[in-house]
């Protein structure tokens, strides 16, 4: 873009990290001379040493891994104001918003997060929001119908006020953000805001508790009627239309249920985001994309405007292809007791990365620059038919966009436009009726048959974490990303609340990110076969690898347990000089994560609830996930995407929060694993005690100090075997587990005997 004065958009600014490294490298160095230790004295020792090799070698390597991935952290500082020179200029920008399920994901979320999203600080034409609706609800239809017409009082209040948080039902119930202006004309229409808000709620709350929330023969609704969820015709209603073009109206607002038939697979949220991609290819066409899941609503009303300085600050050729904010939590629980808001892996990790190739895609919250979900390389080749048979001098042939971009030929036309590099539609369309068929077309369900649509085009298909996967077919292009995160925060969401959720949640990711690992796309085969940066690739290996973290840390979690019962060790006698290696590991390791969680404001209580739920969840989702994938892989179950729970405790205002955080359970055999573990390792602690008071105290310390190390991360089983209800480990899972830990300490004995 050229302006009036060229300022930069956007600065790279390189964080300072010596101490962190310091201590990186030290605990790296340890762990190297614990491993030579062990390689030479392995001829003296028994199979538990070479066991804790084993182990040890793992632990080095993931140390190496997240070594390389945090050692450049960079943030980017963007300018928005800047941006203000352009404003006729600046691009416009299709936002997707994806729903499922309206009893997991209750309308009222997806209103709020829809309604801060049509109240952007962005000229209000560029805009077009889009909502998929794949659970084809008319209740989630009736709610965004009645949003719209409350959207036409609230955008222009927000606009006039300046008001900060454009969701609802955070800005009516945060104490933080009650009346900002002490006018009376504020007043009363803050007043009249709320009531307007709260009618809305309760028509959306009303029609939730009917069976039939609306009456279906009703023009608007007749297309719901007699229809099943799976298997139905698609629907697309355009509920706003900003027909004139105005700079300060409301944008387009449209709904979208994708054509389903039980013949053909659906792909989850990626069908579906691919269906939204064509869908406003076809009416809307802008070159910038953002998406972001139903809970996920927009806390910062200019972050287009950030978004912008990255996209559009780059210099020629070494554009971002995606814009990525951070997932951030509303109404986190107090020192994060479930382990799930990710604020320091966040912060480390994530940094990190934006000093490589850039973060990972995390499936919301991000603004996608549309020619690269098309496929595009950042040189200005096609990923299409290996890399360019049917692509002259960058540009596709007819025939090649029917194959890879499907049959319709207005689609394709858009499609041209945006791989040539023009932007947009050729005359903006304010009409929005005249695509209706073709994107009706595009929405159907056999539209991707025998096209590259979840291979090479759009978000792709194969893993239940499409978010990863598609970033990383991004990378692996050689495109970078960045990271977006302005102040305050871009996007808030919500986290799962109560342990099970919390875990199946895991698991589906571990699933996922276990298929992207054992799959043609691997980020090892994308470095040596494409442009994957090898950093890059260890970075990517970072989460990759959490699927597998749970077979070393299970050996290494048992053998103190096992060395106690069956007499034995694997850690070096006190009085020995190598003790100290380990114990200086031990201190410093956690001394350093302890450090990092204080710097960046959070509570010790915080870092250990990490620490603890780092132990419990590796135990049990990921071990789960790691089981399921290798069920797919002999072709027994197929991964399926369950839609995570999404609390509406501020939504509806009410504030039942007083239990919140305490670990509970449920029937699952998630729960088998680490209940087995705490009953193993009380049986070694009970065999400890008694070992002590037959005076036969052994240097066995480096065991036991492990043995309770272990039963304090685990304390929320260790609590669960004596407490009923969902704060209970239910019975059947002890009796599960008993036996297990019995055929284990059994075990132990006879090896002992022998
Ligand atoms: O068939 C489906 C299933 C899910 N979704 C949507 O996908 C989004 C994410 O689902 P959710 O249950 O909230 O999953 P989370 O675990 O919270 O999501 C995280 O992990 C997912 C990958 O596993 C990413 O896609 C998400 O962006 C990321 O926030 C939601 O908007 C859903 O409505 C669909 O549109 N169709
Ligand atoms: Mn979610």
């Amino acid at each position: 873009m050229a302006g009036p004065i060229s300022l930069p958009l956007y600065e790279k600014l390189p964080q300072k990290n010596t101490v962190q490294r310091v201590l990186d490298v030290t605990i790296f160095v340890l762990l190297l001379t614990l491993l030579a230790y062990r390689i030479l004295s392995l001829k003296s020792n028994g199979f538990s040493w070479f066991f804790a090799l084993l182990c040890e070698s793992w632990f080095t390597f993931v140390w190496v891994v997240i070594l390389s991935s945090k050692w450049n952290p960079v943030v980017y500082r963007t300018y928005p104001e800047r941006l203000l020179f352009w404003i006729d200029e600046l691009p416009p920008v299709d936002m997707f918003v994806t729903t499922a399920d309206p009893t997991l994901e209750p309308p009222i979320i997806t209103v709020n997060t829809v309604l801060s999203l049509l109240a952007f600080d962005y000229p209000a034409n560029k805009l077009a929001c889009y909502v998929s609706d794949d659970g084809c609800s008319p209740l989630t239809f009736y709610a965004l119908l009645e949003a719209s017409k409350f959207a036409k009082l609230w955008v222009p209040f927000c606009k006039k006020y300046g008001i900060h948080t454009r969701a609802p039902f955070r800005y009516f119930y945060d104490e933080e953000e009650s009346p900002h202006d002490n006018s009376t004309e504020f007043i009363r229409e803050y007043t009249k805001m709320k009531d307007e808000y709260e009618v809305l709620r309760r028509k959306i709350e009303d029609a939730t508790e009917k069976s039939i929330p609306c009456d279906l023969s009703s023009e608007e609704f007749v297309a719901f009627s007699d229809i099943e969820r799976r298997n139905h015709p698609s629907i697309i209603k355009v509920i706003l239309e900003n027909k004139e073009g105005l700079v300060d109206g409301l944008p387009h607002l449209i709904y979208v249920s994708r054509e389903k038939c039980p013949k053909y697979p659906h792909h989850y949220k990626a069908g579906a985001l691919n269906v939204l991609t064509r869908v406003s290819g076809a009416m809307t066409n802008a070159p910038f994309i953002l998406n972001v899941d139903c809970d996920m609503y927009a806390n910062n009303s200019q972050i287009v405007f950030h978004a912008m300085c990255l996209l559009l600050g780059c210099k020629k050729g070494q554009d971002f292809a995606f814009a990525q904010s951070p997932q951030i939590f509303y109404d986190g629980l107090k020192d994060d007791p479930l382990g799930n808001q990710l604020v320091a892996t966040q912060k480390y990790i994530g940094e990190g990365i934006s000093g490589l190739q850039g973060p990972y895609y995390s499936g919301t919250g991000c603004f996608h620059r549309r020619k690269v979900l098309y496929g595009l390389w950042p040189d200005g080749c096609m990923e299409t038919g290996g890399r360019s048979p049917n692509c002259v001098a960058g540009k596709l042939t007819d025939e090649g966009l029917r194959q890879s971009f499907g049959h319709s030929r207005e689609f394709s036309k858009t499609v041209e436009r945006i791989l040539s590099g023009l932007s947009g539609k050729a005359d903006c369309p304010y009409d929005l009726s005249s695509s209706a068929e073709a994107a009706n077309q595009v929405a159907d369900c056999g539209y991707e048959c025998g096209t590259s649509w979840g291979t090479k085009i759009g978000w792709i298909y194969g893993s239940t974490s499409e978010d990863v996967l598609t970033g990383l077919k991004i990378h692996a292009r050689g495109w970078r990303s960045a990271e977006c995160k302005p102040d305050p925060p871009a996007f808030l969401g919500c986290a799962p609340s109560g342990g099970p959720a919390s875990l199946t949640q895991q698991k589906r990711w571990v699933t996922g990110l276990l298929e992207i690992l054992f799959s043609k796309n691997n980020p090892f085969i994308a470095t040596l076969t494409a442009k994957l940066q090898f950093r890059q690739c260890l970075a990517y290996m970072y989460i990759l690898s959490w699927g597998l973290r749970w077979i070393p840390e299970l050996c290494y979690i048992a053998l103190p347990a096992y060395c106690i019962i069956a007499n034995s060790h694997f850690l070096p006698k006190v009085e020995e000089p190598a003790f100290l290696i380990l114990a200086a590991l031990f201190a410093i390791y956690n001394l350093h994560s302890l450090l990092e969680y204080c710097r960046i404001g959070l509570s010790i209580r915080t870092w250990w609830n990490n620490q603890r739920m780092g132990r419990i969840i590796t135990m049990t989702a990921w071990f789960f996930g790691f089981l399921n994938v290798i069920l797919k892989l002999l072709g027994l179950f197929e991964a399926v995407f369950e839609v995570t729970q999404k609390n509406q405790s501020s939504a509806s205002g009410d504030d039942n929060h007083k239990d919140a955080g305490r670990f509970t359970f449920n029937e699952s055999p998630i729960f088998v694993p680490a209940t087995t573990l705490v009953l193993v390792h009380l049986v070694a602690m009970v065999k400890a005690l008694l070992n002590l008071t037959h005076g036969r105290h052994e240097s066995r310390i480096g065991e036991v100090i492990c043995n309770v190390w272990v039963l304090l991360c685990f304390l929320p089983f260790l609590k669960g075997l004596f407490k009923k209800g969902k704060y209970g480990i239910p019975s059947s899972t002890i009796c599960k587990s008993a036996a297990l830990a019995a055929v284990f300490v059994h075990l132990c004995e006879r090896v002992s005997i022998a």
